[in-house]
């Protein structure tokens, strides 16, 4: 969807994908104020605060992937169980974490992801996201033999070799060279343009520019009646370019 689309369809009702209210999130106490935000179909949310703000454990409670203080997350309406096929099969994970069968190529491993969510045209899926991220010269090599940045790329391709209605990135522009940041900028906005919700924590105020429809600020200042706070691109584009303002 073009800005100028989004901009035509303001005030039609929004299919959100995600709905968060107050979630709060720590490790034992809680790291940062109450979060309530909802993301629709076309819509990116980034993340933004200071380095232990917050950033990642919001990620991972909205994965399903650590326990709530409190509040509630829903996705299309229904509560987070990572355990559910219907909510793994929606929601697509880009987190700092390799996971790799040592054993597999760099192809082996994206034609198993795509085929173990049921996508039906393996081949030309995966081809064409190898492709995208720039690693067709690496197919036949294992993942501990890639440089860091393509291992990166190959956890992109990864979350994007299946389907999903919801993709969670925690800050997917770490260790892309600045050919790699803008070839992901790019990937990145078709696919809020094609109708996934994205939710991403980054400090790249370029991708922030290129794709945020709004974002939260995380910090423990409970700015916005006790939540965190949640603004336009334009503002979190300040607010990363100049933190300490
Ligand atoms: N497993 C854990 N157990 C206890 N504390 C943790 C754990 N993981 C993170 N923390 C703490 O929680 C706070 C928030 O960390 P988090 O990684 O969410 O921050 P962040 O905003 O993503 O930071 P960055 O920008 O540096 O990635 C930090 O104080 C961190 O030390």
């Amino acid at each position: 969807m073009s800005n100028r689309e989004r901009t035509r369809t303001r005030g039609r009702a929004r299919d959100v994908v995600l709905g968060v209210e107050r979630l709060l999130v720590g490790y034992g106490e809680p790291v940062c104020a109450p979060v309530t935000v909802d993301v629709a179909r076309g819509e990116a949310l980034c993340l933004v605060g200071a380095n232990g703000a917050g950033k990642s454990t919001v990620l991972r409670a909205l994965a399903g992937l650590l326990e709530p203080l409190g509040g509630t997350v829903r996705l299309h309406g229904e509560p987070v169980d990572e355990r559910s096929v219907r909510f793994r099969r929606e929601v697509a994970c880009v987190f700092d974490e390799d996971a790799w069968f040592a054993e597999l190529s760099v192809a082996e491993h994206l034609e198993l992801v795509a085929r173990g969510h049921g996508v039906r045209d393996v081949v030309a899926v995966v081809d064409a996201e190898l492709e995208a991220q720039r690693l067709t010269g690496a197919v036949d090599q294992l993942p501990t033999s890639l440089s860091s940045g393509q291992k990166r790329r190959l956890l992109l391709a990864a979350a994007l070799v299946r389907p999903r209605s919801l993709l969670l990135l925690d800050e997917p522009e770490q260790r892309l060279d600045p050919t790699g940041r803008e070839a992901l900028a790019d990937r990145l906005l078709a696919e809020r343009d094609a109708g996934t919700a994205l939710v991403l924590a980054t400090h790249d105020v370029v991708l922030l520019r290129r794709l945020a429809t709004r974002a939260v600020v995380v910090d423990d200042t409970g700015g916005d009646g006790g939540t965190c706070r949640v603004v336009d691109a334009d503002e979190a584009a300040r607010i990363v370019s100049d933190p300490v303002r």
